[in-house]
C-alpha cells in the first residue's frame, strides 16, 4: 500500500440550498511526496475538493487524514499552517512589500524577525527573485509571473509539508507559464512536498502530476493513475474524451530531457581560451559549429569554422546560443526550442545556466520509438491486440 499522507474519506460537500451535492463522496489517497493533479471538466468540484482539505470550505461529511491523524474537526488555523495553498489570483495583500507578504505565516507563528528575514531572503532566492532587488516592492512593482513565484514562496514560507495549489499558473501567458511549470518541477525534485494541484487543462495535469485523478461531475473519480496509464489506457469514454486525440504525441510530454542520452563528446570552448585553440579543436571533432561558454560554462555562441575569419572577440564571433533547456523539461519543450534556436539541438543547462550536455533530435526519435514500442508491450500485455496480428507484424 501507498504511503497516503492526505487520505479522503468519502468527502462530501452539500451547498446549501442545492439539490445535488458539488461533491459526493470523493475517497482518494494522496501519496507522500508527490504531486497529485485534480482534473475535470468546469463545475466538476475541483476547486470545492481542493478547499475541503484545508477546510477552508468545511465538508458537510466525509473525513480528511493528515498524515495519518483526523483532522476532520482539528483547529482549522492550525490545520493551514500545515498546508501552504497558492491560488490562481495570488492574494497578495497590496499595501505590504514583498517580504512582509512572504513572512506572512512565520508572523502568525511568532518566528523572531531575524529568523524571517533570513527564511524571506532564502525564498525568494528559491523562487528565482533576487532578495535585494525584490524584498522591499509592492507587488504592483512586479509582473504577474513575478508575484506568481512570490505566491508560491509565501506559501513554502513556514516549510509545510502539503502545498494546495489552484490553478496557480493559470492566468499567465504561456512562455512565463511553462517557465514557471519547469522552475516548479525542478523545486519540488528538491522540496518532494505533497502536492494537490487544480486544473483544467489536462496538458498541465500530464506534465506536473505523478498522478492524475481524471475528476466527472460531482467530483465522481473517472480515473485516478499515473499520466502514463491514463493516456494509454483510459479508464472509459469520458477519460478517452478528456484527454482529447494525440495521445501518443502527448506521450513526449511525459519523456523528459534527463531521460535520454545527452551528447557531451561536442567541441566546447571558452571565452578565455585563445582562439586557434578553439579553432582546432573544432577542425578535429566532426561537428559543424563549436559551442563557446563564458566564465561561468553558461553557453553563449555557437562558431562555425568561417566564423574565424573575422577579426573580432571570440564572444561576438558566430551565432547566439538558444535553445537551452534544464533537465526535467519534456521532450516536447526540448523539440519546440530546437525548432526555434539556429543550431536544431537543444542544449542542455543546470539551475544556474551552466552548460551540461546537447540533445538532438535522435535522442528524440529514439525515445519516440521506445514509448510506441512500450505501447505495443503494453497492448500485448493487456491482450487488447490479437497475438496472432503481432506474430505476422
Ligand atoms: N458557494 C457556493 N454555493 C453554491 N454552489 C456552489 C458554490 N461554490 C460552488 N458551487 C457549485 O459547486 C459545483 C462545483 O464548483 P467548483 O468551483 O468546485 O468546480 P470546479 O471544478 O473547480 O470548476 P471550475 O473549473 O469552473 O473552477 C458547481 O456546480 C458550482 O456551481
Amino acid at each position: 500500500m501507498t504511503d497516503a499522507m492526505i487520505r479522503l474519506d468519502e468527502l462530501t460537500k452539500r451547498y446549501p440550498g442545492t439539490e445535488a451535492p458539488a461533491v459526493d463522496r470523493l475517497s482518494l489517497a494522496i501519496p507522500r511526496g508527490e504531486i497529485v493533479v485534480f482534473v475535470g471538466p468546469s463545475g466538476c468540484g475541483k476547486t470545492t475538493s481542493l478547499k475541503m482539505i484545508n477546510r477552508i470550505i468545511e465538508p458537510s461529511a466525509g473525513r480528511i487524514l493528515l498524515d495519518g491523524e483526523d483532522v476532520t474537526r482539528s483547529n482549522p488555523n492550525e490545520l493551514r499552517r500545515r498546508m501552504g495553498y497558492v491560488i490562481q489570483q495570488v492574494g497578495l495583500f497590496p499595501h505590504q512589500t514583498i517580504a512582509d507578504n512572504v513572512a506572512t505565516v512565520p508572523g502568525l507563528l511568532g518566528w523572531e524577525r531575524d529568523r524571517i528575514r533570513a527564511r524571506v531572503d532564502e525564498l525568494l532566492s528559491v523562487v528565482g527573485l533576487d532578495p535585494e532587488q525584490y524584498r522591499d516592492r509592492y507587488p504592483k512593482e512586479l509582473s504577474g509571473g513575478q508575484r506568481q513565484r512570490v505566491g508560491v514562496a509565501r506559501a513554502l514560507a513556514a516549510d509545510p509539508p502539503v502545498l494546495l495549489m489552484d490553478e496557480p499558473f493559470g492566468a499567465i501567458d504561456p512562455i512565463t507559464r511553462t517557465r514557471l511549470q519547469n522552475e516548479f518541477l525542478r523545486l519540488q525534485a528538491e522540496l518532494q512536498k505533497t502536492i494537490v494541484f487544480v486544473t483544467h487543462d489536462i496538458d498541465e495535469a500530464i506534465k506536473m502530476g505523478d498522478r492524475i485523478a481524471i475528476l466527472r461531475e460531482h467530483s465522481h473519480v473517472a480515473q485516478f493513475a499515473t499520466p502514463e496509464e491514463i493516456l494509454t489506457a483510459p479508464a472509459d469514454d469520458f477519460v478517452e474524451d478528456f484527454v482529447g486525440s494525440g495521445a501518443t504525441l502527448k506521450r513526449l510530454k511525459l519523456s523528459r530531457v534527463r531521460d535520454v542520452p545527452w551528447l557531451t563528446d561536442g567541441p566546447i570552448g571558452t571565452v578565455d581560451e585563445d582562439e586557434a585553440t578553439l579553432r582546432s579543436r573544432l577542425g578535429a571533432s566532426d561537428w559543424t559549429a563549436l559551442l563557446l561558454l563564458d566564465e561561468h560554462r553558461r553557453p553563449l555562441r555557437w562558431l562555425r569554422a568561417p566564423d574565424f575569419r573575422h577579426q573580432r572577440p571570440v564572444r561576438e564571433l558566430g551565432l547566439p546560443a538558444r535553445a537551452m533547456v534544464e533537465p526535467q523539461a519534456t521532450l516536447s519543450d526540448a523539440l519546440e526550442e530546437m525548432l526555434l534556436g539556429s543550431a536544431g539541438v537543444a542544449i542542455v543547462v543546470d539551475g544556474s545556466g551552466a552548460y551540461q550536455g546537447i540533445v538532438d533530435v535522435d535522442a528524440l526519435v529514439t525515445s519516440m520509438q521506445a514509448v510506441r514500442d512500450a505501447n505495443i508491450d503494453y497492448y500485448r500485455a493487456a491482450k487488447l491486440v490479437d497475438p496472432a496480428d503481432m506474430v505476422a507484424g
